[in-house]
């Protein structure tokens, strides 16, 4: 059994609703179990700025699935959600990223773990640090590091 880490995010349609309708649907399925979500949190786009606010969040879960069936797991969900990824970087419905399984490090075609945008993002910083503020990153640096180095984009914690 291993302990995952997904990072939530959505711009397009009712971002809100659609992370509530997401958590609900991560927790009721049968991949994943334990499931903790962190507060939902607004923020400026990173990246091209000609799009609407993202909102994200966090969960943790355990989970029996491999890294890459729990990938497929994931983006079925995003297609179920109606995934529109109209450009790169651009506006979409629901992302749904594997930050972390357990300590483990690999780069494949399909999957680089740790998330390689896990350390510049804080709207997977903040949400990650409120779940687990203990947590020792695979490389050895510490949730509280990562935090404090980073300047704060005006992250809004919406609930
Ligand atoms: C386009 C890019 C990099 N910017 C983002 N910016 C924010 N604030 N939140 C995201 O989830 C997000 N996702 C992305 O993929």
């Amino acid at each position: 059994m291993a302990k995952v880490y997904i990072a939530l995010g959505a711009n397009l349609g009712d971002p809100v609703q659609t992370l509530k309708d997401a958590l609900l649907e991560l927790a009721s399925g049968p991949a994943l179990q334990q499931l903790r979500a962190s507060s939902l949190y607004r923020s400026k786009p990173m990246g091209p700025a000609d799009q609407p606010d993202y909102v994200n969040a966090v969960v943790t879960a355990t989970t029996e699935l491999e890294p890459l069936a729990l990938l497929d797991y994931l983006q079925a969900i995003e297609q179920q959600f109606g995934r529109q990824r109209l450009r790169h970087w651009g506006p979409r419905t629901l992302d749904l990223d594997i930050l972390l399984v357990d300590d483990l490090v690999s780069t494949s075609e399909r999957l680089t773990l740790p998330h390689p945008g896990l350390s510049e993002r804080d709207f997977v910083v903040v949400p990650l640090a409120e779940l687990a503020p203990t947590l020792v990153l695979p490389n050895g640096q510490t949730l509280q590091q990562l935090k404090q180095s980073m300047q704060h984009h005006d992250l809004v914690k919406i609930s």
